[in-house]
């Protein structure tokens, strides 16, 4: 099947890929015009574990293609995938410009029948609104689906090429059809296409991420609620995750989610329902402990310096949003860096793959480190804010010989606590009791 996938970012490349790697030809589209040489030249533009190599396959096999022009990535294609950027407008609603400016565009270029395919998160109704605007300007026919993408960033490849579930909204036969046969081989594992209206797949979209918010600030306030009761958060993750109902999956509290999803999409619901006077209480809530959750280490710190941070270096451990991503959108480290530089504190950083992108947006503020050790030099703590696996296990000893204090307040919980009593650390983690 010929695709065209408009959008080569973080959704658009991992679909394109995917796409391609089924034997599809796909032809992805790109206003940004370095992007799209760097990526026909063979040169990646996001890391994404696994993805590179299936992509310069695909590039050299002849079945992935890229271009500025939208003209010719539509040509000939029979599905036309949007997968563009939704970002929040001022007032927080998901900001719709690209895709229907997209989409104004498309309604001047279609000439015969394609299936035009909402991959971006997008609010209910913007199926029918893309609708209008390709109708504007072409009047045979076409049809709009929405399909949201529910992959997540470190594990994209993985979760494109065998879904839990395909989202598919639509009420046009052809269109199910077609759909039918591109995700046959992603399903035949066995997990389900879901058919459904446009409006539902939309909803869907936003109630899944919204439901795993839910999830992650409700076990950060138990987190909150452990240290003040005396209990062990860990033991009541367990202990609440093997009942099957509950599930054992987005339990780990911390210092907040971010990534360029979860922030956006539940404040964009929340305004979706509030446009249907409605008032989405529950994810007010989740937004709000979100918010104080990214600074839940600082009291911990600035009790530890009785309240006086001028001059105090941090060792700072992890600036991706998550592990194995170097995507900073809305990155809980960046907060911290904030909050210390302010108080006058210095820090010096370490991430495996985000360092570039944070200078881009921090420049001086703060020193980057060679490697992980290198950040400890004449530290006065060490701060862990992401989870990455060369955290988990490193060397005790190099660390304390390294800190000025053997400090480490842990954002992450990726240390035992026995294991650090036994160093003789002072420690700190998020619903645990501390080490001193
Ligand atoms: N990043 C993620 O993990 C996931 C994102 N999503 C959703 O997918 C959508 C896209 O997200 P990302 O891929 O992260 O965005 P992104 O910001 O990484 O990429 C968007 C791309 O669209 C391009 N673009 C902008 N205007 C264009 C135009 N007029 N014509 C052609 N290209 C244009 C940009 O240059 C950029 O390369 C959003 O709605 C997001 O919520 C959904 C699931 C996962
Ligand atoms: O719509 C999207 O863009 C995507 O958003 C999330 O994917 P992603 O943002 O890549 O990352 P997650 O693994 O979901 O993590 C999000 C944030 O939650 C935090 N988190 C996650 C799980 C957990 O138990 N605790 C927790 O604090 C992570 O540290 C991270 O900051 C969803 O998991 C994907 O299904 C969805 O497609």
């Amino acid at each position: 099947m010929k695709i065209a996938v408009v959008g080569t970012g973080y959704v658009g490349l991992v679909t394109g890929t995917c796409f391609a790697e089924t034997g599809n030809q796909v032809i992805c589209v790109d206003i940004d015009k370095s992007k799209v040489d760097k990526l026909s030249n063979g040169q990646i533009t996001i890391y994404e574990p696994g993805l590179e190599k299936i992509f310069l396959r695909n590039l050299k096999e002849g079945r992935l293609h890229f271009t500025t022009n939208l003209a010719e990535g539509v040509k000939d294609a029979a599905i036309v995938f949007l997968a563009l950027p939704t970002p929040p407008g001022e007032d927080g609603s998901a900001d719709l410009k690209y895709i229907l400016g997209v989409a104004d565009d498309l309604g001047k270029i279609l000439t015969d029948y394609k299936v035009i395919v909402d991959k971006s998160t997008v609010p209910v109704g913007t199926a029918d609104k893309v609708q209008a605007a390709i109708a504007k300007n072409f009047k045979g026919a076409f049809a709009v689906v929405s399909n949201p993408e529910f992959l997540r960033e470190g594990v994209a490849v993985e979760d494109f090429m065998k879904p839990d579930r395909v989202v598919v909204g639509t009420s046009d036969e052809r269109a199910k059809k077609v759909m039918t046969e591109l995700y046959a081989p992603f399903v035949r594992s066995g997990n389900p296409v879901i058919f459904m209206d446009e409006k539902s797949a939309e909803l869907t979209k936003y109630a899944a991420n919204s439901f795993l918010a839910v999830k992650i600030s409700f076990m950060n306030e138990i987190a909150r609620l452990c240290e003040r009761l005396g209990a062990d958060v860990d033991m009541v993750r367990k202990g609440i995750g093997s009942d099957e109902r509950i599930g054992k999956r987005f339990l780990f509290p911390g210092i907040g989610y971010g990534g360029s999803c979860f922030p956006k999409d539940v404040q964009a619901l929340v305004k979706s329902s509030s446009e249907v006077q409605y008032d989405f209480e529950i994810l007010n809530a989740v937004m709000k402990v979100n918010e104080e959750q990214k600074l839940f280490l600082m009291p911990k710190i600035n009790s530890y310096f009785n309240n006086d941070l001028k001059g105090k270096r941090f060792a700072l451990w992890g600036l991706a949003f998550k592990p194995n991503t170097d995507d900073i959108r809305e990155a809980p480290a960046l907060y911290m860096i904030d909050a210390l530089t302010e108080a006058g504190a210095t820090v010096h950083a370490y991430d495996p793959e985000a360092m570039p992108n944070v200078k881009q947006v921090v420049g001086d503020k703060i020193d980057f480190a060679q490697n992980q050790y290198d950040a400890l030099e004449n530290a006065d703590a060490l701060i862990i804010a992401t989870e990455w696996s060369e955290f988990r296990t490193p060397e005790f000893e190099k660390i304390s010989s390294m800190l000025k204090n053997k400090v480490i307040f842990d954002g992450r919980n990726v240390y035992d606590r026995e294991q650090m009593k036994q160093l003789g650390f002072f420690y700190e983690s998020v619903g645990r009791e501390a080490v001193k």
